[in-house]
């Protein structure tokens, strides 16, 4: 599906791939046997060039003479840029502005341009070129070694080009593991030629009727721009309810706005078989074959023209060689790996989240630049929380524990609600507002847990709260950081109000906040 572009040479002159004589790694150390010796050596070898790999690999030379190659098998820039968050956000965001106009008197009602929206799209990944990001990755001093890479032993990778050339790689002090995740998708419906993501993203040919498969946030966005662009789209859910990791207030909130733009939400429906004649991979965002049908468990059926699944995603970590240094995926996910050796992004099985990943690089290639080099290592948060803006309409934006997650771990919180148009500057959004605000708060510290914002434009208002948690602000300093009236931000004025008095306003002498 994707147009990799390949060659055999790295993309940086060879002055930044060091003589190999007398510093490459001595395989004797770990017993592991190494196919021949090396072609080139680096100090740092980051296999997958998506957004994670990119940053493991910049923040691992940056300020050092210290040199790293990513090795990338598609297109640099990775699952992010090219097939899922850039692509969906670059669709979704004309659609947003179009249903706002819907809801303002004083401007026409905008009507969407399907041909236009998929050339904005086509705009956005680049036209699936990655040549923007390969003059990227020169610029910051970064070899590009284009071809399959895996481990053949300690510090060791090997990478096969498109055209069967072999280049064996060392590192002189790390290698990471940023090669991503996959789409999974479950038996039934294996065989079939499902849209996985990528073709949701990569739309060409839009189905008449397209099922969904899943509840979580690629079912739901995607959802959302098919229904825009035509389909009739029917949602088999196994559970009873969408973005069931969210606020239950926010999948409720993003089902109704579906089911009013005419989206078949079936809750509880388990796919048990699906059937499609004349299945074939006719093409990224093609229809992949004939009317599917899907069964479900409890015996109902549903045809489609194309059937999307959206059943979460695994890291990629079946061909990366792991087995050459005597460990497996388990090892990988739970951190359980050699002083060398790294995963960071979606292959390390923490949240598969862009800016989360891109985070977790930088932390991890600051570590390895300052163990390669005897500087001391930078300051870390080492529970930073994790947010996530879900971009449907309503947006979900949320951060840090849900009120049952914070519960379950057995913390005593008070929550405070409010409507999502309870601040001036929320309801001028739109004339009608729907959604909802949490904040979930620690009784006994006045410590923010979390925080969900559910509406129109509440992506940026997430972010107060990332800073509250990680800066570990009390609620009752919170109250004191004024927001400008009227804008959405004083939705946190609201939601500060609904707390009991002696949690947002205590008594005693004025600032108390930690470090002043
Ligand atoms: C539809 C969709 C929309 C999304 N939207 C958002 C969003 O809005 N915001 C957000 O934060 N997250 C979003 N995500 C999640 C986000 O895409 C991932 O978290 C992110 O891409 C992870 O980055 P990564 O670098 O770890 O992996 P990837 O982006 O998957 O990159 C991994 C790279 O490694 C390469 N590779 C793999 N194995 C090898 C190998 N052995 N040798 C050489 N190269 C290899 C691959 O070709 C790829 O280029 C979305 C995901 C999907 C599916
Ligand atoms: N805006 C964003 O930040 C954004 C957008 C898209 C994707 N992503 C990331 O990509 C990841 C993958 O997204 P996703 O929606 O595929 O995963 P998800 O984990 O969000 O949702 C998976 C859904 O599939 C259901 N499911 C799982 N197995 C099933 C099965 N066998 N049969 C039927 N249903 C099944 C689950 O119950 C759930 O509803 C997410 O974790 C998300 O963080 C992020």
């Amino acid at each position: 599906m994707s147009a990799p572009q390949q060659s055999a040479a790295p993309a940086v002159p060879d002055t930044a791939v060091r003589d190999t004589a007398d510093s490459a790694p001595d395989d004797s150390a770990s017993g592991a046997a190494s196919p021949s010796a090396p072609d080139a050596t680096y100090d740092v070898i980051v296999l997958g060039g998506g957004p994670v790999g990119e940053n493991a690999a910049q923040y691992a030379i940056e300020g050092t003479d210290l040199t790293a190659a990513i090795v990338e098998e598609a297109l640099l820039g990775g699952e992010c840029s090219y097939y899922a968050c850039m692509p969906s956000k670059a669709l979704l965001r004309p659609i947003d502005v179009a249903r706002t106009t819907e809801t303002l008197p004083g401007v026409a009602t905008a009507a969407l341009e399907p041909e236009a929206l998929l050339a904005r799209r086509d705009d956005w990944v680049s036209h699936y070129d990655d040549a923007g990001q390969a003059r990227w990755a020169e610029g910051a001093g970064l070899a590009l070694e284009r071809g399959h890479g895996r481990l053949v032993g300690e510090r060791r990778v090997e990478v096969l080009a498109a055209d069967g050339t072999r280049r064996v790689l060392a590192a002189r002090h790390a290698v990471v593991l940023a090669t991503g995740s996959e789409a999974a998708i479950p038996g039934p419906l294996q065989g079939i030629e499902p849209w996985t993501s990528r073709d949701a993203t990569g739309v060409v040919e839009v189905p008449e009727r397209l099922v969904t498969i899943g509840g979580g946030v690629v079912a739901c966005e995607a959802a959302t721009w098919m229904r825009a662009l035509g389909s009739a789209v029917t949602m088999l859910v196994r559970g009873d309810a969408l973005l069931s990791s969210a606020e239950p207030f926010a999948g409720e909130a993003v089902a109704e706005s579906l089911e009013g733009a005419g989206v078949r939400i079936v809750r509880e429906a388990r796919v048990a078989q699906a059937h499609r004649p004349q299945a074939q991979p006719t093409g990224l965002g093609r229809v992949h074959g004939g009317t599917v049908t899907v069964r479900c468990e409890d015996g109902t059926e549903h045809e489609a023209d194309e059937v999307l699944v959206a059943t979460g995603r695994r890291p990629r970590l079946g061909d990366v060689g792991l087995e050459s240094i005597g460990l497996g995926a388990d090892e990988v996910l739970a951190g359980r790996l050699p002083a060398w050796l790294h995963a960071v992004g979606d292959a390390s099985g923490e949240a598969p989240l862009t800016h989360w990943g891109k985070h977790r690089a930088r932390v991890v290639g600051a570590r390895i630049a300052a163990a390669a080099t005897g500087a001391q290592p930078p300051f870390e948060v080492p529970d930073a929380p994790v947010p996530q803006v879900v971009f449907t309409d309503p947006q979900v934006a949320s951060v840090g524990e849900t009120e049952a997650q914070a519960r379950e771990r057995g913390a005593e919180v008070v929550t405070a609600q409010v409507p999502f148009g309870a601040a001036a500057g929320t309801a001028l959004l739109r004339d009608a507002v729907p959604g909802r605000a949490q904040i979930v708060v620690d009784r006994a510290t006045g410590l923010l847990l979390g925080a969900a914002f559910v509406g129109p434009e509440a992506a940026e208002l997430v972010h107060a709260a990332t800073v509250a948690i990680t800066g570990r602000v009390p609620v009752a300093v919170l109250r004191h950081a004024v927001a400008s009236y009227p804008t959405a931000s004083e939705l946190w004025l609201r939601l500060l109000e609904e707390l009991p008095r002696e949690l947002r306003a205590p008594v005693g002498p004025p600032v108390s906040a930690p470090g002043r």
